[in-house]
C-alpha cells in the first residue's frame, strides 16, 4: 500500500502519523517526507483496513488529503532514471565512495564491451576499468574532460570524461563517468566540422570542364582504388576527397582526414601509424591508434601529400603496398582496411625528377589521377560560385545585399585568381562586410594581398651584406608577426594573406612562430 499525505506542517504530525500505523500493527516499508507533504509504503493489508487506516489519518490534525498512489516517488525517479540511461547512446558509469560500481548502462556495457551484470555492484578494479580515469577523479576530486583512454582488455579507445559528486563539505561522495566511442566521436566531430559540401549534388558549378571532372570523379568513387586529386591551392581538392568517401560504398564508415603539411613530421609519423604502449615519455598510458587505424573501413585522406618527408614516404609506400600498419615502438602489425585518397598542389612529376619524392609512392598513389582545373580556366563558374557566396555570407552577416553591378562582376571576372575558390570565399566575405546598398560595386572588392593602405607598412633594419632571401625573409616574419597578433587563427591570416592555410601553418613553422 503506498500513500501520498499532505498536511500543514505543525510540530509533531509525522509522529501523529506513525502512531497510528503502529497502533493498527502496519509496518512502515520505506517513507520519504517532502515540504508538507509525506509518502509512505505500508505492508499490504486487506481492503477494508485499508480504509479504516485512511479514515483514521484523515482525522490527524492539519491533514488536508489523502491518497493511494501506485509506486513511492524514489521508485518512480528510479524508474525514469533507468529509462534515461538505458535510451541515451553515450556511456555512463558511475561509483560510490568506495569505489563500487552503482550505474551502468547498456551504452557503456556496449562501448566497454563488458555486461551488465559482471560490473553492476563490483569494484572498478575487479571490472577492468583501470584507466578510465574514475580512480583517479574518486581520489583526487579532478574533474577530466573528454580524455582518450585505453579500454584494458578491450584493444580499443574510448572518449572518457568524470564528474566528481561532492558533499556539502567538498568530500568526493562519488563519480561519474561519461564514456564516447572513440569512431562515434570521430564520425560526429567530421561531420560537424564538415562545414564542406559533402557530396557532388553539393559541389555547385557551370562550366563544362567542371562539369566533366565531376562525372569522372562519380565514376572514381565506385571503386576502392586510390586517388590522387591535383590542383592549384584552394581549387575543391577537400571537398571532392569527401564527395568520393559519401558517394562510395565505404560512406557508412569514418573519412579521416589529414594535413601532412600543417603536422611536424615526428608527430606526423605517430598521427599517420599510432604509437605503442610506453613508446616515448609522454605517450599516452595505452598507446594510441593512428589515423590509418581510425579511418579502418572508410577512407583516409592525405591531403598535402607532397609534402611527406623522405623517411615517411617509405613507412607510407609499405602500409599501402601490404596494407598493414605497426605502431611506432611496436612489434606487432595490424591489418587496415582503408581507402587513400591523396592530394597536392606541388609537380609530384618534378617532385620524382628532383628524387624528393618517391617514384614507387608515385605511382602507388597515382592510380586514379584526378585533376581539378583553376578557377581562371573555368570562367563561368566565377559567377555562379560568387552568387552562391554572396547569397550565404549575406545571410549569414545579416546584410540585405542582392547581386553584383555589372562592373563588379566584370572586376571579379578579370581576376585570374591564384588563391582559387577560396580566395573568391574569402573576398567576397570581404565584400559583403564593406557593401551597405543592395548591389556590391567594384570598390567593395579588393583582390589579392591587402593594400599598404589596410596594412601598416613593414618596418625592418637590414643587415649589411644581406642577400635578397634574407631580407625578404625578415619582412616576411615582419607580416606574419603583425597578423598573427591580429587573427591568430592561420584561416583568418590566410584571407588576409591570399594564402591557403596550409601554407600559413607552413610559414608559422619556418620562422617558429605559434597559434597558441
Ligand atoms: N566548387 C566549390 N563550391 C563551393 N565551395 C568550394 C568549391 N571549391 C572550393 N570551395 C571552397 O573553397 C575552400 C577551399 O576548398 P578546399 O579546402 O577543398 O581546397 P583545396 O584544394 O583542398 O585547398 P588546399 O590545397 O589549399 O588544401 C573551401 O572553403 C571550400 O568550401
Amino acid at each position: 500500500m503506498y500513500l501520498r499525505i499532505l498536511y500543514i506542517d505543525r510540530i509533531g504530525v509525522v509522529h501523529d502519523i506513525t502512531a497510528i500505523l503502529a497502533k493498527r500493527r502496519m509496518n512502515i516499508v520505506s517513507m520519504e517526507v517532502e515540504k508538507n507533504k509525506i509518502y509512505l509504503e505500508c505492508q499490504s493489508v486487506p481492503i477494508q483496513q485499508c480504509k479504516d487506516c485512511i479514515a483514521e489519518l484523515s482525522r490527524i490534525t492539519g491533514i488536508q488529503k489523502i491518497d493511494e498512489i501506485s509506486a513511492m516517488p524514489c521508485k518512480e525517479r528510479a524508474e525514469q532514471l533507468d529509462a534515461i540511461l538505458t535510451s541515451v547512446h553515450d556511456g555512463i558509469l558511475s561509483v560510490n565512495p568506495d569505489g563500487l560500481i552503482t550505474q551502468y548502462n547498456p551504452a557503456a556495457a556496449r562501448i566497454l564491451n563488458l555486461p551488465v551484470k559482471k560490473v553492476i555492484g563490483k569494484p572498478l578494479e575487479a571490472a577492468l576499468f583501470k584507466n578510465l580515469l574514475i580512480q583517479e577523479t574518486l581520489q583526487t576530486g579532478c574533474q577530466y574532460h573528454n580524455r582518450e583512454v585505453y579500454i584494458d582488455g578491450g584493444n580499443s579507445y574510448c572518449v572518457v570524461s568524470t564528474i566528481p559528486l561532492k558533499n556539502n563539505d567538498n568530500e568526493v561522495v562519488g563519480v561519474v563517468a561519461l564514456i564516447r566511442d572513440t569512431q562515434e566521436v570521430r564520425s560526429l566531430m567530421n561531420n560537424m566540422t564538415a562545414s564542406l559540401p559533402m557530396t557532388f549534388a553539393d559541389i555547385p558549378y557551370a562550366s563544362a570542364v567542371m562539369r566533366q571532372v565531376v562525372n569522372q570523379a562519380r565514376r572514381y568513387a565506385a571503386s576502392d582504388s586510390t586517388v590522387l586529386i591535383r590542383g592549384e591551392t584552394g581549387t575543391g581538392k577537400e571537398l571532392f576527397a569527401r564527395a568520393l568517401h559519401s558517394s562510395s560504398t565505404r560512406a557508412g564508415a569514418a573519412f579521416v582526414p589529414i594535413n601532412c603539411a600543417a603536422i611536424p613530421e615526428t608527430l606526423l609519423e605517430s598521427e599517420l601509424f599510432g604509437y605503442a604502449r610506453g613508446a616515448f615519455t609522454g605517450a599516452a598510458k595505452g598507446g594510441k591508434p593512428g589515423m590509418f587505424e581510425l579511418a579502418n573501413g572508410g577512407t583516409l585522406f592525405l591531403d598535402e601529400v607532397g609534402e611527406v618527408s623522405a623517411h615517411l614516404q617509405v613507412k607510407l609506400l609499405r602500409v599501402l603496398q601490404e596494407k598493414r600498419v605497426r605502431r611506432v615502438g611496436s612489434t606487432k602489425e595490424v591489418a587496415v582496411d582503408v581507402r587513400i585518397i591523396a592530394a597536392t598542389n606541388r609537380n609530384l612529376e618534378d617532385m620524382v625528377a628532383d628524387k624528393i619524392f618517391r617514384e614507387d609512392l608515385y605511382y602507388r598513389l597515382n592510380v586514379i589521377p584526378l585533376l581539378i582545373p583553376p578557377l581562371r580556366e573555368r570562367f563561368e563558374d566565377i559567377q555562379l560560385l560568387g552568387e552562391l557566396f554572396l547569397k550565404h555570407f549575406a545571410e549569414k552577416l545579416h546584410n540585405p545585399v542582392q547581386g553584383f553591378s555589372a562592373a563588379a562582376l566584370q572586376r571579379l571576372q578579370d581576376y585570374n585568381w591564384p588563391g582559387n575558390v577560396r580566395e573568391l570565399k574569402n573576398s567576397i566575405e570581404r565584400s559583403v562586410n564593406l557593401v551597405d546598398g543592395t548591389l556590391v560595386q567594384p570598390e567593395h572588392i579588393f583582390l589579392g594581398r591587402l593594400s599598404g593602405s589596410q596594412t601598416a607598412p613593414p618596418s625592418v633594419q637590414f643587415e649589411k651584406y644581406q642577400t635578397l632571401e634574407e631580407r625578404l625573409a625578415e619582412v616576411e616574419v615582419v607580416i606574419l608577426k603583425e597578423t598573427l597578433r591580429r587573427f591568430r587563427s592561420s584561416r583568418r591570416m590566410g584571407a588576409v594573406l591570399g594564402l591557403s592555410h596550409t601554407a600559413v601553418l607552413k610559414k608559422l613553422r619556418k620562422y617558429d612562430f605559434s597559434l597558441d
